[in-house]
């Protein structure tokens, strides 16, 4: 039996959206993200569980999980028979890659059981056009650090689709989500189809000022850099509550704040445990919705996907 763990995964991170990426893990030691498990059986199977088990769909094949199974067996030319299980911890929906954490761990899970017949960016392909299926359009943002782990800058040149961008050890990304749904889809067919010429330039100036501050530790500016032009005018209207939540989590010592994936999660960065626990309560008091909502205090996850069992 293989049981692979995929963690929650930040898309845009405000200043590159669709082109940069982050994985996540509580400091808690929590699991914030999805397993699965493969092990042999005479025919395919998916069982589901975990928290956020009923919000996928009720026909089995939709679950982009099956769609992986699919099309690792078509890609690797044999029918592979394997009793697959779900963990869906994440909610779905939530702007924490969900989808994408259960598209890594299906994939990493089979191609382990199958004794590693696909390369890791043959993997990484086949995540970004599994993720494309359920968004409307292939991004990696959210699979490839989910996979590879760490702060990923998508490339898509030479062959090279992702590599790691250094980050800073010192931050702490406070994580919120408040318990409503926004589809990734929907999300992405509100933004504008063109751009004008200076949101080009500044979006360009963004991006490079903040590549370059990570490249040199210069992690003030890389903070003055994290702007989103491209996504966040635009969905805040999606977001209940955002932009008073950002004030208060500035406020209260973020350095950094913004919305992760498409929403609704939003996070903020801080540069000491004290702020982190500081933002945490201002969001947990004034940004969940409902029950389902909860807040993490979270490091970069440089592993990535990960074997359990
Ligand atoms: N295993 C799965 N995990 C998450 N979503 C799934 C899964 N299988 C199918 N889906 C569907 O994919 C869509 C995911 O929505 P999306 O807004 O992209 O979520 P997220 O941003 O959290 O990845 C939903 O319509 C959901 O029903
Ligand atoms: N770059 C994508 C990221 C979507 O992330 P998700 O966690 O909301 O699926 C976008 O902004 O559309």
């Amino acid at each position: 039996m293989v049981k692979i763990y995929a963690p929650a995964s930040i898309g845009n991170v405000s200043v590159g959206f669709d082109v940069l990426g982050a994985a996540v893990s509580p400091i808690d030691g929590s699991l914030l993200g999805d397993c699965v498990s493969v092990e042999l059986a005479e025919a395919y199977s998916l069982t589901t569980l975990g928290r956020f088990v009923n919000k996928l769909p009720s026909d089995p094949e939709q679950n982009i999980v099956y769609q992986c199974w699919k099309l690792f067996c078509e890609t690797v030319g044999r029918t592979i028979p394997v009793a697959m299980t779900l963990e869906k911890n994440m909610p779905v929906g939530s702007g924490l890659g969900s989808s994408a954490c259960s598209v890594v761990a299906a994939l990493v899970a089979m191609n382990e059981f199958a004794g590693k017949p696909l390369s890791e960016h043959q993997l990484l392909s086949l995540m970004g056009e599994l993720e494309g299926r359920i968004s409307g359009s292939v991004h990696y943002d959210n699979v490839a650090p989910c996979y590879l782990g760490g702060l990923q800058l998508m490339l898509e040149e030479q062959g090279i689709i992702s590599q790691p961008v250094p980050a800073f050890d010192e931050w702490y990304w406070v994580m919120a989500y408040p318990g409503i749904k926004v589809s990734t889809a929907e999300a992405r067919a509100i933004l504008p189809s063109h751009y004008t010429k200076a949101d080009i330039v500044r979006h360009g100036r963004l991006l490079g000022g903040f590549i370059h501050a990570c490249h040199s530790r210069q992690a003030k500016l890389a903070v003055a850099m994290m702007q989103d032009i491209v996504a966040e005018p635009y969905r805040t209207q999606l977001l209940p509550g955002f932009a008073q939540a950002r004030e208060r989590s500035i406020a209260a010592g973020a350095l950094a704040c913004g919305i992760s994936g498409s929403g609704p999660t939003l996070f903020a960065i801080c540069d000491t445990l004290t702020a982190a626990e500081q933002v945490k309560e201002q969001l947990v008091n004034h940004y969940l919705q409902n029950d389902e909502g909860f807040v993490h205090i979270c490091r970069l996850d440089t592993a990535g996907a990960r074997k359990l069992g």
